[in-house]
C-alpha cells in the first residue's frame, strides 16, 4: 500500500514538472522584458493578478503605498494583526483542464477563421495542462506569498518582527489544500528572507473546520453547493443574450458552426487567456478571442457565480462563516483583555490561509461590497458599476488584514483589504474605537452560532 502511494505521488509530481517544463522550454519565459499585459486582464475576476489590482506593484513588488492606508493617530501603535489570505497563483481545477482541452481541440481541428493569433494557436500553442495539476499552487503563487510576507513586514514591522517570530507570537494555519499549504511555506519563507532568519520553528497548523468552514456546513452544501437552482441565475445569464453574443462573435472569429459553441468553449478560452498570463505572464493568442465588450460579460458570469454561490445571493452563503467571524473576535477579545490586564500579548501575528470561498462569505457577512440591486441574469447593464467585483475582491493572494491598534483613548481597529483601507458599513471612522465595531456587529456577536446556522430547516 505505502509502495503503491509513493509510486503515485512520485508519478504526479513527475507529470507536472515534465508538462511545466516541456511548456515553460516553449515560450521565451525567461525573458527579463517584462511582459505585454492583456488589455481585458481586469476582468479575470478570481483567475486575475494580485499586482493588476494594486497596479504599483508591476513596476515594484515590494512596494507599500501608504496613500491608499488610513492609520490613527500616531499616539497609537499596533498591538496585533490577524492576516486571513486567500492562496496565490494556481493550476486550473481538472474541471477547467478538461473544458480547455474540448475547446483546444476544437480550435485545433475546426477552425478556419483568419486570425493571425489563430495561426499561431494552431502552429506553436501546446496544450501543456494536465489532470493532475488540478489546482495546485504554481511558482507565480509561491512568489505571492513570499512578497506579500515581505510587505507586510514594512507595513508592520513592530509585530512582524524576529523576536516575536522566534518567541512564536506568529502563528500560521492554513487550509489542507496544495495549494494553500504551500502559499503558506512560502509565506513563511518570506518572513524569514525578510527578517534575515535562517533557522525558524513555524510550523502551519491545518485547520479545516476553520479555513474550510464550507465543507462542514451541512445546510451551505445541500442548499447551495450540491444544489444546481441555487445557480438558477447564473445559468440563465449564460443562455441569455449577452452570453449568446460573445458565442457568436467567438464562432465568428474561429469560422465555425455556432452550434459548435457553447458558454463552456467560451468559458475555457477565457480561462486559457487568464491562467496562461496569470501562470506564466504570457499574453497569449487565446486573449485575441475576446473584445473588451465580450470579457466584461465574462467577468458578469463569474461574479453572478460568487455571488450566488458565496456571497448575498443566499443567506447561507455568508452565514457558513460564523465559526471563522467568531474565531477573530474571539481572538481580538483576548488581546484586549490582554492589554488591558497590562500581561504581554500572546499572539501578537495570526496569519490564516484560505480559499476565495473563505474570504467572500466573510467579506459578506460583515456587509461589505453589497449593492443596492442585486446581481441577476437580467441586469448585465445596469450592474456596470457594482461594488461586488470579485476581481477587485478576490484576486490570487487576496488578503483581509485586521489591525488593533492601542491609543491613549483606548482600543481602535483598522481593516484592509489587499492593503487598502475599507469603512466598516454603518461606521463613519475609518480606524474606529474597538468597541464601537462590536456594537455593530452585536447581532452576529450574540448569535451567528455555526452549529444552528448550518442545520437543515434553520431559519
Ligand atoms: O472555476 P473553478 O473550478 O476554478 O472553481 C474553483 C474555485 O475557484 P474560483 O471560483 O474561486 O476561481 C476554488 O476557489 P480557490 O479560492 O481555492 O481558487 C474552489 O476551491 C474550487 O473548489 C473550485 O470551485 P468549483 O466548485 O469547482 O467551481
Amino acid at each position: 500500500m505505502a509502495k503503491q502511494v509513493v509510486t503515485t505521488v512520485c508519478f504526479v509530481l513527475f507529470h507536472l514538472v515534465i508538462s511545466y517544463w516541456a511548456f515553460m522550454s516553449s515560450c521565451s519565459l525567461h525573458s527579463s522584458t517584462k511582459p505585454s499585459i492583456p488589455t481585458i486582464a481586469r476582468y479575470f475576476g478570481t483567475k486575475g493578478r494580485y499586482e493588476d489590482v494594486n497596479s504599483w506593484l508591476i513596476d515594484d513588488i515590494l512596494a507599500i503605498n501608504k496613500s491608499l492606508v488610513t492609520l490613527p493617530s500616531s499616539k497609537c501603535s499596533e498591538i496585533h494583526l490577524t492576516a486571513i489570505i486567500r492562496h496565490g497563483t494556481r493550476f486550473p481545477t481538472t474541471k477547467n483542464i478538461q473544458k480547455m482541452r474540448e475547446f483546444y481541440d476544437l480550435v485545433k481541428l475546426n477552425a478556419t477563421g483568419d486570425l493571425t493569433s489563430l495561426s499561431e494557436i494552431k502552429s506553436q500553442w501546446k496544450m501543456w495542462y494536465s489532470d493532475e495539476m488540478d489546482g495546485r499552487l504554481v511558482e507565480k503563487g509561491r512568489e505571492d506569498h513570499k512578497h506579500l510576507a515581505q510587505r507586510l513586514i514594512k507595513w508592520f514591522p513592530s509585530l512582524l518582527n524576529g523576536e516575536n517570530v522566534h518567541g512564536k507570537r506568529v502563528k500560521l494555519i492554513t487550509s489542507s489544500k496544495h495549494r494553500c499549504v504551500n502559499s503558506t511555506i512560502a509565506f513563511r519563507e518570506g518572513l524569514m528572507t525578510g527578517l534575515k532568519i535562517t533557522a525558524v520553528e513555524l510550523e502551519p497548523e491545518l485547520n479545516d473546520a476553520l479555513m474550510r468552514y464550507f465543507d462542514q456546513c451541512e445546510r451551505f452544501v445541500k442548499e447551495v453547493e450540491n444544489n444546481k437552482s441555487a445557480l438558477e441565475e447564473v445559468k440563465r445569464f449564460n443562455e441569455g443574450p449577452e452570453m449568446k453574443r460573445v458565442m457568436e462573435k467567438m464562432a465568428d472569429r474561429l469560422d465555425v458552426p455556432y452550434s459548435s459553441i457553447n458558454d463552456d468553449s467560451v468559458e475555457a478560452a477565457f480561462y486559457l487567456c487568464a491562467y496562461e498570463f496569470a501562470i506564466l505572464s504570457v499574453n497569449s493568442p487565446w486573449c485575441q478571442l475576446f473584445d473588451e465588450v465580450d470579457a466584461q460579460v465574462m467577468e458578469y458570469s463569474n461574479d453572478l457565480k460568487q455571488y450566488w454561490k458565496r456571497s448575498y445571493g443566499h443567506v447561507i452563503n455568508s452565514k457558513s462563516s460564523c465559526i471563522l467571524f467568531h474565531d477573530l473576535f474571539h481572538r481580538l477579545d483576548q488581546i484586549v483583555d490582554q492589554i488591558n490586564s497590562d500581561v504581554p500579548v500572546t499572539e501578537a501575528v495570526t496569519v490564516q490561509v484560505g480559499h476565495a470561498e473563505t474570504l467572500i462569505p466573510l467579506l459578506t457577512l460583515l456587509d461589505l461590497f453589497k449593492d443596492d440591486v442585486p446581481l441577476n441574469s437580467t441586469n448585465f447593464n445596469t450592474q456596470q458599476n457594482r461594488v461586488f467585483r470579485s476581481g477587485r475582491i478576490t484576486p490570487y493572494a487576496a488578503n483581509l488584514l485586521v489591525v488593533l491598534y492601542r491609543c491613549p483613548e483606548g482600543i481602535r481597529i483598522g481593516v484592509r483589504l489587499n492593503e487598502k483601507s475599507l469603512t466598516l458599513p454603518g461606521l463613519s471612522e475609518p480606524v474606529p474605537m474597538y468597541e464601537d465595531v462590536k456594537e455593530r456587529y452585536s447581532s452576529l456577536l450574540g448569535g451567528c452560532d455555526q452549529e444552528t446556522v448550518c442545520k437543515m430547516n434553520s431559519s
